[in-house]
């Protein structure tokens, strides 16, 4: 790891800033997403901040919304600041259907629509399975789950009720191998990815496609909710060995929702450094029985 690395991670700065991504090189075209409207939850940091910026810096026009209004009036301005492109924010929790109905009322109303649904709020901590209590799981499962599908249901029902077509990412985890510590949430992420596969052949009628993706461990805020002594290990947990970043997040979410996607829908896009083959964070640390055994 680079002295800069290490420096950062024990500022607990993590990831690309807002002007690193407005300058980032895209493989993307400059007006690919011209006139396409965006609404992302968790658009205030990492992945969703990150997709917000492409988003903009493609043409598009975004409005992001999550819990705490002043961290997305910060990413509004950063934004505006390093791109000189004016986003929408509306704080909610995606965990109360009226909350929900009303952000999405907005998000057609001031941006005339709404072409693109990109579900990025989401979050869990880390904690033995056997050890988690009732209102511990309901929470994650009520973000993850829940939360996710009182978005996707909202969204669907103003295209068909408009008769436009419309398209839906939700940001999961990697799944395959189950994540330990951390079960509440793979429970979760796997009841977005088959919910995301049931509606994608339920709305393929409505011209409403349904797309997943996993991301693997990806440098974002979002890990200064983990403990420092588990965050030497982040980058392990898969066979290239290194984290990913949150361009490699926007890209792929742009992949999907843009006319590069129009053929895709009911796919889990992995965007993981292969950590669906092999490896695992164990954000507790490695328990005793496995120390040693390469997982
Ligand atoms: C992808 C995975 C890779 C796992 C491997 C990880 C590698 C790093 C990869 C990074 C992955 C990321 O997702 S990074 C992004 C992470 N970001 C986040 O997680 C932020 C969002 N998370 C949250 O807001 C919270 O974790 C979440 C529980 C979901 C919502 O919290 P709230 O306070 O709103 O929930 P409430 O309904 O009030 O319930 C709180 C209850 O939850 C339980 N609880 C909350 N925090 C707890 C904790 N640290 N330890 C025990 N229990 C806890 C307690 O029972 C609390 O009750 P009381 O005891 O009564 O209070
Ligand atoms: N970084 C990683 O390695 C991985 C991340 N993930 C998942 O990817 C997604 C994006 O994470 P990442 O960008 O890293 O982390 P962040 O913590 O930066 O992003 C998560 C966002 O979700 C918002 N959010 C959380 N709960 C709610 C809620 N109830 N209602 C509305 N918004 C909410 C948060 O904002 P606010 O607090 O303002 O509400 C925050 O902006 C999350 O679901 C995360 O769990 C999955 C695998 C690995």
């Amino acid at each position: 790891m680079t002295d800069i690395r290490t420096e950062r991670m024990e500022k607990r700065l993590w990831g690309l800033s807002v002007p690193d991504l407005a300058a980032h090189p895209t493989v993307y075209a400059p007006d690919l997403l011209k006139g396409q409207r965006l609404l992302i939850s968790g658009g205030g940091s990492g992945m969703g901040r990150a997709t917000a910026v492409l988003a903009v810096r493609l043409g598009a026009e975004v409005m992001i919304c999550g819990r705490d209004g002043e961290k997305l009036d910060r990413a509004a301005e950063e934004i505006e600041r390093a791109t000189g492109a004016r986003i929408l924010t509306r704080a909610m929790t995606i965990r109360d259907p009226e909350q929900v109905s009303a952000v999405m009322d907005d998000a057609f109303d001031e941006l005339g629509g709404l072409d693109a649904l990109v579900n990025s709020a989401g979050g869990q901590f880390p904690i033995e399975a056997i050890d988690l209590t009732p209102k511990g799981w309901n929470a994650v499962v009520d973000t993850n789950l829940n939360g996710t599908w009182h978005m996707m249901q909202a969204a669907a029902r103003r295209w068909r009720d408009a008769g436009v077509p419309g398209s839906i990412v939700n940001i999961v985890a990697t799944i395959d191998r189950g994540i330990p510590h951390s079960a509440h949430t793979a429970a979760a992420r796997a009841g977005v990815v088959y919910l995301s596969k049931s509606v994608a052949v339920e709305w393929a009628p409505l011209g409403i496609r349904v797309n997943a993706l996993a991301p693997g461990t990806i440098e974002t805020e979002g890990l200064n909710n983990y403990p420092p002594a588990m965050l030497s290990r982040l980058g392990q947990g898969n066979p290239m060995r290194r984290m990913g970043d949150t361009w490699d997040i926007a890209e792929g979410v742009v992949y999907l929702t843009a006319s590069s996607g129009k053929f895709v829908t009911g796919e889990l896009l992995q965007i993981n450094g292969g950590m669906h083959l092999w490896g695992t964070n164990w954000p507790l640390g490695v328990p005793e029985s496995f120390r040693g055994t390469g997982g």
